[in-house]
């Protein structure tokens, strides 16, 4: 049976994101991943996830310049001071939240430049993140994302991101594998799964066309929990869906995996 995460980005807006952590235990989760932990001391992090009996399984490097259209900075060129900064501060809220994974982000490529280059670039900073993690036991993610949701993202099909965990050549570098940007750029899901077999670490879920609960939509879940069972996929699996309404009553789908 998969084990689920939480996604407190997106799941419990009803309320202030500290309180997300309780809110989550309530519902019957025991892990947690959310998008960026950096507005929070990691100790007032790590008290939330020992008071409520979580485990943090994800989180991301820093996005960068958001209003500037940055979604990343470890693939651009020029800027390497910066994603080693961003891995750096990463992997300290890493040890503190006893964190095994974290995305390394790509980045934007703006029109009219070098995706070769961005790619290279990209390479040589997750190297960095893998020799820097890999002491303490912890895994490098690597995710694409479809342009519905970042256009121009370096990383677009999962066989992109399967491209670099290839040249980075290092065994603590996986494909975050996100079934919902999966299906909407490379489908044939159960085939990609099978192909993919050892390279991801990491899986989301969400449901498509609307990014809701895994209930409704184009993908049938149910049939793709029980092909990760049955190929002994014993990672996680983050629920980075936004909720129809009130997360809580979305969350019938769950009641069997608890
Ligand atoms: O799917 C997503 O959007 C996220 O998992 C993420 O890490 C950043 O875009
Ligand atoms: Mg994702």
């Amino acid at each position: 049976m998969p084990k689920f995460a939480a996604n407190l980005t997106m799941m419990f807006n009803e309320v202030p994101f500290l309180d997300r952590f309780e809110a989550a235990a309530k519902a019957g989760f025991k892990a947690v991943e959310y998008l960026w932990p950096y507005d929070y001391p990691a100790e007032e992090l790590k008290a939330k996830l020992e008071k409520y009996g979580l485990k943090q399984v994800l989180f991301n490097t820093a996005a960068g310049d958001v209003s500037n259209g940055e979604w990343g900075v470890s693939a651009i060129p020029n800027r390497e001071a910066d994603s080693h900064r961003d891995i750096d501060l990463a992997l300290e809220y890493a040890l503190t939240l006893g964190c095994e994974n974290v995305h390394v982000m790509a980045a934007v490529v703006p029109e009219g430049e070098d995706r070769e280059v961005y790619k290279q670039t990209f390479i040589k900073n997750v190297q960095y993140a893998a020799d820097k993690f890999k002491p303490h036991g912890i895994k490098v993610l690597l995710e694409a994302l479809s342009p519905e949701v970042k256009p121009n993202y370096l990383l677009k099909s999962q066989f992109d991101t399967l491209e670099i965990v290839e040249a980075v050549n290092r065994d603590n570098v996986f494909v975050q594998l996100d079934y919902f940007h999966a299906q909407n750029v490379d489908g044939n899901l159960s085939r990609l799964t099978d192909k993919l077999n050892g390279k991801f670490a990491y899986i989301q879920i969400a449901s498509v066309p609307d990014r809701h609960e895994p209930d409704e939509g184009e993908i049938n879940y149910e049939y793709i929990f029980n092909k990760l069972d049955e190929i002994g996929y014993d990672g996680y699996v983050g629920c980075e869906y936004k909720p129809r309404a009130e997360t809580i009553l979305g969350l019938g789908w769950f009641e069997k995996y608890k």
